[in-house]
């Protein structure tokens, strides 16, 4: 299984771009929940406008899914200015950067999405341009090279970033205001499902709206996609309208649960509990008892699962917790004296 094939994965799919353009939240006002994100930035930029200068840079850092770009596109349209957009592994040549940058308009919006991904010669020029709106363009190759330096016109950058630990401390320090993106809260996401239903012109009731927020991971991007199947759903099954039955009926469809585990997750939870004893168990082991690959299992299915608090990774291998077995409904088997679960999957039967 593939990111791609996840009802319930962030990222982005390429035929979904249209669709979720036309549900971006246009300015600050409209965007829903990250409160501090909001508040702070709304001082960066009413000072800014002030000031009638340029904003200063801004990194955005949060999971995929979580309103960076559409924050970005907010900010260029409350300053007024225009946005240019682009991301790191774009940009693998300093000169790609350079390009870009003695292209922009005085106080143009620069998108930097996935901004631990440049090539390390074009963060270098970024640093000189993030400070002094300069770059040397280095014209030439060998000693005979010639560094020829060029002025930029002010701009803002809006880096994005998933992990802001990865950047180095170097271009970390040039940005004025960073912000931390968190996943939602349910009550948020109903707002996200309320607003999108009616920009997409679906009925939704309350109830329905609950439902769907509750199972859309924290991501409004995952709940304006569920938005859409139950939608379907309720078009073709009943009269359009989405209720609290039709979009629980229209989620067991499409094996997304009431605590938005999709199959793999739940696969692998299941293996954990029934054939491990609830474990530990190494990762190898598990993803072999799942059917899937290493990689899959711990870079699709358990960082939600960790963070859901139902899996812990320990030094001794995955384990159950006690909301896992309550989860899928199983009762987890007595306790032996020497603290093991005396399932019959231990690490020492399997290893992994
Ligand atoms: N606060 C919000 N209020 C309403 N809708 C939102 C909000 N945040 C995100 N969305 C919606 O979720 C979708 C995804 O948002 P966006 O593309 O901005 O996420 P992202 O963090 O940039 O993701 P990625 O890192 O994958 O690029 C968009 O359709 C957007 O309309």
């Amino acid at each position: 299984m593939t990111h791609e094939d996840r009802l319930v994965d962030a990222q982005v799919e390429d035929e979904e771009q249209a669709v979720e353009a036309a549900l971006r939240p246009k300015e600050l006002g409209e965007f829903i929940g990250q409160p501090k994100v909001r508040e702070q930035l709304d001082l960066v930029l009413r000072a800014a406008r002030a000031r009638g200068g340029t904003a200063d840079h801004v990194l955005l850092s949060g999971a995929p899914g979580l309103g960076k770009t559409t924050l970005s596109m907010i900010i260029a349209a409350e300053m007024g200015a225009p946005i240019r957009i682009t991301s790191g592994p774009a940009i693998q040549h300093a000169g790609d950067l350079a390009s870009i940058l003695s292209s922009l308009q005085e106080g143009e919006v620069l998108f930097l999405d996935e901004i631990h991904r440049m090539s390390r010669p074009a963060e270098e020029m970024l640093y000189m341009a993030m400070e002094d709106f300069r770059v040397d363009v280095i014209v030439g190759k060998g000693p005979g090279a010639t560094a020829i330096p060029l002025e930029l016109p002010p701009f803002t950058l809006v880096g994005a970033t998933t992990r802001a630990g990865l950047l180095p401390p170097p271009l970390r320090d040039r940005f004025g205001f960073t912000a931390h993106m968190e996943f939602y809260e349910p009550a948020e996401l109903e707002q996200v499902v309320r607003r999108s239903a009616q920009l997409l012109e679906v009925h939704t009731d309350p109830e329905g709206a609950v439902e769907i927020a509750g199972r859309s991971r924290g991501t409004p991007r995952i709940a304006n996609r569920l938005l859409r199947r139950v939608r379907d759903y309720a078009q073709v099954k009943a009269d359009g309208v989405i209720t609290r039955r039709i979009a629980s009926a229209a989620l067991e469809v499409y094996e997304v649960d009431e605590r938005g585990l999709d199959r793999l997750d739940r696969a692998v939870l299941g293996s954990l509990l029934k054939l491990f004893g609830g474990g530990p168990v190494g990762l190898s082991t598990l993803a072999v008892a799942v059917g899937e690959e290493r990689e899959t299992v711990e870079e699709v299915a358990e960082p939600f699962l960790v963070r859901e608090g139902l899996l812990a990774r320990t030094p001794r291998g995955r384990v159950a917790t006690p909301a896992a077995w309550a989860h899928l409904g199983l009762t987890p088997p007595q306790q032996t004296p020497s603290g093991g679960s005396g399932g019959p999957g231990q690490q020492g039967l399997f290893g992994g």
